[in-house]
C-alpha cells in the first residue's frame, strides 16, 4: 500500500536576484513510497532532496502536482488537519535540533506536552522511548553531556513520541563518525522493522542507503534520474551520477589510470569478474582458475553485502604459461561475467 505519493510535483522558488530566473528546486517528480518500507533519496547538494522532504510534511506547498499521504491530498489542509498530519510524521535532523535547556527526558516529553497528554502518560511514554533507544540511564542528563550518537538517539525518541507512521530523516548521520553512524542506522532499522514506521531518508551518503533502505531514488537538478530496489541500483547503476555515488562504497571495475597502475605493479593478465548473487560465488571463480594450473592474486575490488545479498568486482592478476592462463580465464568466465581485461603487449 502506498503511504506517500508525489505525482507530477514541481516546486519553484522566486528568483534569488531581481530579474533572474525562478529556481526549480523540484521538477516534475513522481514518487511512491510503500507503507512499512525505507526509502533513501540520494543526491548532491542542491539536488532538491530537502525540498521533497518539506513537501511531504507540508512545510512547502507544490507549485504544481499533488502530494498525498495515505491517499489524501495534503495541499490546502486547514490548521487543525495540518497539526494532525504533522503528529503522524516525525522528523530528525543532521544537527539534532534538541532543546539545550531541557533534559533528555524533557526533550522527548516535549511533543507529548504540546499534544496535551497527562503527566502520567508523558512519564510512561518517555521511559518506554528511552528504553527503546537505549538511553534509559540518561534521562536526567542535558544534551551537552551526550555524544553525537546519543543526541541523535534522543532526536529519534522525540520524533517517535506521538507514534507517527512516518519518519523523515534529513542527513541524520552526516555529522557522526562511521561507528556512530552504524549504531544510529541500526536503530533506524529497528524503528522500521519493530515499529513498522515508514522511513524517508535523505542523504548524500550511499552507505546510508546500503545499510537501511529498501528502495533508492537518485536526484539531480530537481529531477529523479534513477530509482529502484537498492540491490538492483547498486549492482547496476545506469546514470553517471548514480555511478559516482555507488563508487563511493563499491569498488568499480578499474579503468584508465587505475588499470594502468595495476598493470605496472602486477605481472600476468589483469582480469575482472563480476560476482552477483544468483550467478556464481567467489569460490566458483577461484576453483575454475586453479583447476587449469594458473596462479592468481586478488589485486583490486572485493565482495560487498547489499541488504544481505552479495555483489562485487574481483580484479585478479593471473600468471602461468599462456595456455594455462587462457584456459583458466575461459573456465572462470563460464561462472561469472568477465567484464574487462588488459592483455600486456
Ligand atoms: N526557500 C527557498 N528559496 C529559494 N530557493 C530555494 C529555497 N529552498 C531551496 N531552494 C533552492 O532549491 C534548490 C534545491 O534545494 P534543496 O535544499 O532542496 O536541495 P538538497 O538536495 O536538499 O541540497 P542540500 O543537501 O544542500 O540541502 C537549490 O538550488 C536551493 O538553493
Amino acid at each position: 500500500m502506498t503511504l506517500i505519493r508525489l505525482s507530477g510535483v514541481t516546486k519553484r522558488f522566486p528568483p534569488s536576484t531581481k530579474g533572474g530566473d525562478p529556481v526549480v528546486a523540484v521538477d516534475d517528480v513522481d514518487l511512491d513510497i510503500a507503507a512499512g518500507t525505507v526509502c533513501g533519496i540520494v543526491g548532491y547538494s542542491g539536488a532538491g532532496k530537502s525540498t521533497v522532504l518539506r513537501l511531504v510534511n507540508a512545510l512547502e506547498t507544490p507549485t504544481s502536482g499533488r502530494v498525498e499521504i495515505d491517499g489524501r491530498d495534503i495541499t490546502g489542509l486547514r490548521e487543525r488537519e495540518l497539526r494532525a498530519l504533522r503528529g503522524d510524521i516525525g522528523m530528525i535532523f543532521q544537527q539534532f535540533n534538541l532543546f539545550d535547556s531541557r533534559t533528555v527526558a524533557g526533550n522527548v516529553a516535549y511533543p507529548l506536552e504540546v499534544a496535551g497528554r497527562s503527566r502520567t502518560e508523558v512519564k510512561e511514554r518517555v521511559s518506554e522511548l528511552l528504553d527503546f533507544v537505549g538511553l534509559a540511564g540518561k534521562a536526567r542528563n542535558y544534551p551537552e553531556q551526550l555524544s553525537g550518537g546519543q543526541r541523535q538517539r534522543v532526536g529519534i525518541a522525540r520524533a517517535l513520541a506521538t507514534n507517527p507512521r512516518i519518519l523523515l530523516a534529513d542527513e541524520a548521520t552526516s555529522a557522526l563518525d562511521p561507528d556512530t553512524t552504524q549504531e544510529v542506522l541500526a536503530l533506524l532499522k529497528r524503528v522500521n522493522t519493530e515499529l513498522g514506521v515508514t522511513i524517508l531518508v535523505i542523504t548524500h551518503e550511499m552507505e546510508v542507503v546500503r545499510a537501511i533502505a529498501d528502495r533508492v531514488v537518485v536526484m539531480e537538478h530537481g529531477r529523479i534520474i534513477e530509482s529502484g530496489e537498492v540491490f538492483e541500483v547498486l549492482s547496476s547503476p545506469q546514470q553517471p551520477a548514480t555511478r559516482r555515488f555507488v563508487a563511493s562504497i563499491i569498488d568499480e571495475v578499474p579503468s584508465g589510470e587505475k588499470l594502468a597502475a595495476l598493470t605496472r605493479r602486477h605481472p600476468g593478465r589483469i582480469v575482472t569478474f563480476t560476482i552477483r548473487e544468483g550467478d556464481a560465488t567467489q569460490a566458483d571463480v577461484f576453483a575454475a582458475l586453479s583447476s587449469h594450473g594458473a596462479r592468481f592474486e586478488l589485486i583490486h575490488g572485493g565482495i560487498n553485502d547489499i541488504r544481505g545479498r552479495v555483489f562485487g568486482h574481483l580484479t585478479l592478476a593471473v600468471t602461468g604459461d599462456d595456455d594455462a592462463v587462457e584456459r583458466a580465464i575461459t573456465a572462470a568466465s563460464q561462472h561469472a561475467p568477465l567484464i574487462e581485461e588488459d592483455v600486456r603487449g
